[in-house]
């Protein structure tokens, strides 16, 4: 199957005006723009749906609480109209099941976000998993959390890079596989544990990519996602 490998850039800031400015900079390089939790508990959901109106949105507010709640969340996010919402695949059936009926509910058909499951944060690594209880390692854990959120109704993934071949052997091409933790060559890694280079993750087979310090801490942040996007088209 021939996958192309799309750039997401990761809004993270407080300001408005910021956010604005760094939409409008890596616009020419970026599918689309992702907010989260910073900028929406920072700035408000109406500065939120302000970015939305200039550009695909990928809304990344890793809904995780009890079924009934997170419905009622993606109910009321609606119109901010975003093209991708995240949950916590660990919220379990219930609560995934509970948001692909309410985003089929709330969203006109032509136009529903795709449902991507967190797996296991980037942040990661096998010490720290072992410390929430989970004693095999990274990668058996998002194999597993990935087939309940498929079989749950979900659109896609969050996971590493580092987990694409396995997730695909397991679920075939039809799962869209979301990554962060990317750092071109170079570049720090900072909180990031399961790193790789936006031409490894697209050798690997990524649906999208996701970037954030690399481009906005960058002297030039367009000049940045430019680079990073000809890296996954070379
Ligand atoms: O497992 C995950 C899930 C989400 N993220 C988010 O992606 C960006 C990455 O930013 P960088 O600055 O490139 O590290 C950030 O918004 C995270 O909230 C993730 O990193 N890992």
């Amino acid at each position: 199957m021939t996958r192309t490998t799309g750039l997401i850039a990761a809004l993270d800031t407080q300001s408005p005006q910021q956010a604005q400015a760094w939409a409008k900079a890596v616009g020419p390089s970026a599918g689309a723009v992702k907010l989260g939790m910073e900028f929406a508990y920072a700035a408000g959901f109406q500065a939120v749906a302000d970015v939305a109106g200039t550009t695909p949105l990928f809304l990344d507010l890793k809904l995780h609480d009890i079924p009934n709640t997170v419905g009622a969340a993606i109910r009321a996010l609606s119109y901010l109209r975003p093209k991708m919402l995240t949950v916590h695949a660990s919220g379990g059936r219930a609560m995934m099941e509970a948001a692909r009926k309410a985003r089929d509910d709330a969203f006109p058909a032509n136009d529903r976000p795709a449902l991507l499951a967190v797996t296991v944060l980037t942040s990661l690594d096998d010490a720290a998993l072992a410390e929430t209880g989970v004693g095999d390692g990274a990668r058996a854990q998002v194999l597993r959390l990935g087939k309940l959120a498929m079989q749950s109704g979900m659109d896609g993934l969050v996971c590493s890079a580092h987990e694409i071949a396995p997730l695909r052997d397991s679920l075939g091409d039809a799962p869209l596989l979301v990554t962060p933790g990317i750092r071109p060559a170079g570049s720090q890694a900072g909180d990031q544990k399961r790193v790789m280079t936006p031409a490894e993750a697209r050798n690997a087979g990524a649906d999208w990519i996701v970037v954030g310090r690399p481009i906005t801490q960058a002297e030039n942040p367009a000049a940045a996602a430019a680079a990073i996007l000809a890296e996954l088209t070379a």
